[in-house]
């Protein structure tokens, strides 16, 4: 049997990765082939059971908490699976989606490649080793409006390195402009200290 392929899209928030994944969708509807889709149950921002993009394309999808619970929703005829915001799935995905392509089925996950603090995302830094293709999605840069935005930026202080949010919280920018704005923030933030004390 021939193997499926894993297709990974990765970027900052705004890239066009959840877009990209729905257009991958949208060939296997168009061809009449069976798919699923799933997202971590965690993701609820715009809605529980559906993949949303910023710009509000929608396809349903089922949450899962673990990613072996993508074994038991399967029902054996799908020809593709699509898995959105793979850097909150645990790193065990990666089991899951090798068993996958080995049985001819075709695998398209998006996610974050980095966290707002520059730090990688596990899962899917997996899962870009054993990718037959990666997309590197860019972001139009919030503060220089140029189209190099490759990290995300947060802009409010409070929250850890997993926090579900949008424009509440997140904006994309080019590496120069996450060096300033963060060395703008230690500034703001020593001149706080010192009014303390
Ligand atoms: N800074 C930005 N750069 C690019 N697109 C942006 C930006 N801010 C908002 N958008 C909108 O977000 C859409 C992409 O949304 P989406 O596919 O959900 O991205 P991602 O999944 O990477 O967060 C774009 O088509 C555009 O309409
Ligand atoms: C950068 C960053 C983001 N998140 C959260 C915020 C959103 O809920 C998702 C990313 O969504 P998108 O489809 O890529 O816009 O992840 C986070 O928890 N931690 C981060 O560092
Ligand atoms: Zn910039």
């Amino acid at each position: 049997m021939k193997s499926g392929r894993l297709v990974l899209i990765v970027g900052p928030m705004y890239s066009g990765k959840t877009s990209e994944l729905l257009s991958y969708v949208e060939i296997y509807h168009l061809g009449k082939k069976n798919y699923k889709a799933f997202k971590p149950s965690i993701d609820n921002r715009y809605d529980e059971t559906f993949i949303v993009s910023h710009n509000n394309t929608r396809v349903k999808a089922y949450p899962i908490k673990e990613p072996k619970e993508i074994f038991k929703i399967l029902e054996g005829n799908e020809k593709a699976v699509f898995i959105d915001e793979i850097q909150f799935i645990s790193e065990e995905l990666k089991d899951i989606i090798l068993n996958l392509i080995d049985k001819g089925i075709d695998v398209f996950c998006s996610g974050l490649d980095l966290s707002f603090k520059n730090n990688i995302f596990p899962t899917t830094s997996i899962l870009m080793g054993y990718a037959d293709e990666v997309i590197k999605k860019k972001a139009v840069c919030h503060e220089c409006g140029e189209y190099t935005g490759t990290i995300s930026y947060k802009t409010i202080e409070n929250g850890g390195e997993i926090d579900i949010g949008g424009f509440d919280k997140y904006i994309a920018v080019c590496r120069d402009c996450y060096k300033k704005l963060n060395e703008k923030q230690k500034k703001e933030q020593k001149i706080n200290m010192n009014k303390l004390f």
